[in-house]
């Protein structure tokens, strides 16, 4: 049987700590035993948990100390703190450095605790989910998660995880398929804010006059065919975050009611005349040169200082192939576990040959090139393995090239697959590793769309 999740119960008193195992065993959960903060942490550093709930005072390391140097780890477990009553205070103070919660001693009433672990576990999970969105749904499949591989992106991560604790807005701009909305997602998730909604929209797949009522919602009888009442994406983000991808794509109208709801955190929804007061964190998304939108007059400048409080920039992946290694090795890993094979080995020619690759997808044409590998392969992953479009001469005849070349040579990739599959977008992009959009912007940054 399926747990419903893994718990380490930190106690020092034998009695108490053998009856809390048994009403959560009881209940679905594995439980995981420590006498005490040390022997916590020896069990924390060699297994991963759902969730901690801990003794506040014991002998040798008390639960908070271990509490404190656990939550300096990324990913780390929530903790739930059982204490005395004489100790109430100190379990305040580390709910304000952000456990859980705390129950007093002796438990007036099982259920008390009972209730409190499935709250957390159910947001654990609604945290995590959201990072694998397509994939949860189709099995409930290992969630998603953001690979710092090479050096840019460690010191990438250290941007992260300092702007997290932070509530500052973050403008991250990269071609389609870095990993910005991931980054995104990561930013929250280890945000104070990560108990509350992520809220996602892209900017460029709503209509241009849906875009207002989508973020800001409408009230009933707005414009033709509002029938009801709407909340917006700000009002479902209340406390939390949302992500505006491709925010270049704001029309002029949509900028300057941004602009207000960053500067005086109140809206109105479309159609209405209520004042809504919003607080939730900003990070937008972009994969153009905002600043040459802002220069042509097309986006505000006063709302592109606004969003970009905190800039983080994802190199496209050819500017980045020491990351190749660690993106392969992941995704080899989570393809082998979600495919139930044993993948061991790469031959070298694969890697030689994803080296020369211009990558115009990024990060997620990888993803799809190891997930097609990991599906055709059975022991080892061989160059046949591959998508023909990772062996084009003149790819591997100039590795390394200047900007103008890359762009040239996905022009032309992009070309030929248009050719090949007679304009047909859908298995153009499918071709290419790329989303149907990111073929969209390409055809348009190109000049392409007449060949379609
Ligand atoms: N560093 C990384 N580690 C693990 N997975 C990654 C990483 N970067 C990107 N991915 C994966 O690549 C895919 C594309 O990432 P994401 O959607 O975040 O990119 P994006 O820049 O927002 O793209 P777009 O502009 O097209 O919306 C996702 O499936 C994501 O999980």
């Amino acid at each position: 049987m399926l747990t419903k999740g893994c718990i380490l119960l930190i106690e020092d008193d034998e009695t108490f700590r053998s009856f809390l195992q048994t009403i959560l065993e009881d209940e679905g959960y594995e439980v995981r035993l420590a006498g005490d903060g040390r022997e916590g942490d020896r069990v924390l550093a060699r297994e991963s948990f759902d969730l901690v709930i801990t003794d506040l005072k014991m002998p040798g390391k008390s639960g908070l100390e271990l509490f404190r140097e656990t939550r300096q780890d990324p990913g780390s477990p929530p903790f739930i703190f059982l204490t005395a009553f004489g100790t109430v205070d100190e379990a305040v103070a580390a709910m304000k450095e952000g456990a859980v919660d705390f129950l007093t001693k002796p438990l007036a009433a099982p259920e008390a605790l009972l209730s409190l672990v499935a709250r957390t576990m159910e947001s654990q999970t609604r945290n995590r989910a959201f990072l694998s969105l397509k994939e949860a749904e189709a099995a409930g499949l290992p969630p998603e998660e953001l690979v710092f591989a090479g050096q840019v992106m460690q010191t990438l991560r250290k941007m992260v995880y300092d702007v997290a604790a932070t509530t500052a807005n973050v403008l991250v701009c990269g071609e389609s398929g870095t990993g910005k909305e991931l980054v995104a997602r990561t930013v929250h998730l280890l945000s104070p804010r990560s108990r509350l909604p992520f809220v996602a929209l892209n900017c460029a797949a709503i209509p241009e006059n849906l875009l207002e009522s989508e973020l800001f919602g409408h009230e009933r009888g707005a414009f033709t065919g509002a029938l009801q009442a709407r909340q917006g994406k700000f009002e479902l983000a209340a406390g939390g975050t949302i992500f505006l991808d491709e925010v270049g794509e704001m029309p002029p109208a949509v900028q300057a009611k941004m602009l207000r709801v960053i500067q005086e955190r109140v809206f109105e929804r479309v159609g209405g005349r209520k004042e809504i007061k919003v607080d939730v964190r900003i990070i937008a998304a972009t994969n153009r040169h905002l600043e040459d939108e802002v220069a042509a007059r097309r986006f505000r400048e006063d709302l592109y200082y606004r969003l970009n409080v905190f800039p983080l920039l994802l190199p496209p992946l050819r500017e980045r192939l020491d990351a190749l290694p660690a993106l392969v090795d992941f995704f080899l890993q989570r393809f082998c576990r979600q495919l139930n094979k044993k993948l061991q080995r790469i031959e070298p020619e694969v890697l030689r040959a994803m080296r020369s690759h211009p990558w115009p997808g990024n990060v997620r044409e990888l993803q799809n090139v190891m997930e097609r590998a990991a599906i055709l392969a059975h022991d080892c992953i061989r160059p046949e393995h591959l998508p023909e479009s990772l062996f084009n001469r003149q790819v591997q005849e100039k590795p390394g090239g200047s900007r103008d070349m890359l762009r040239s040579m996905e022009r032309e990739m992009i070309v030929k697959a248009l050719q090949k599959n007679r304009g047909n977008r859908r298995l153009t992009a499918d071709e290419l590793g790329i989303s149907r959009r990111t073929l969209q912007y390409r055809l348009r940054e190109y000049d392409l769309i007449g060949e379609t």
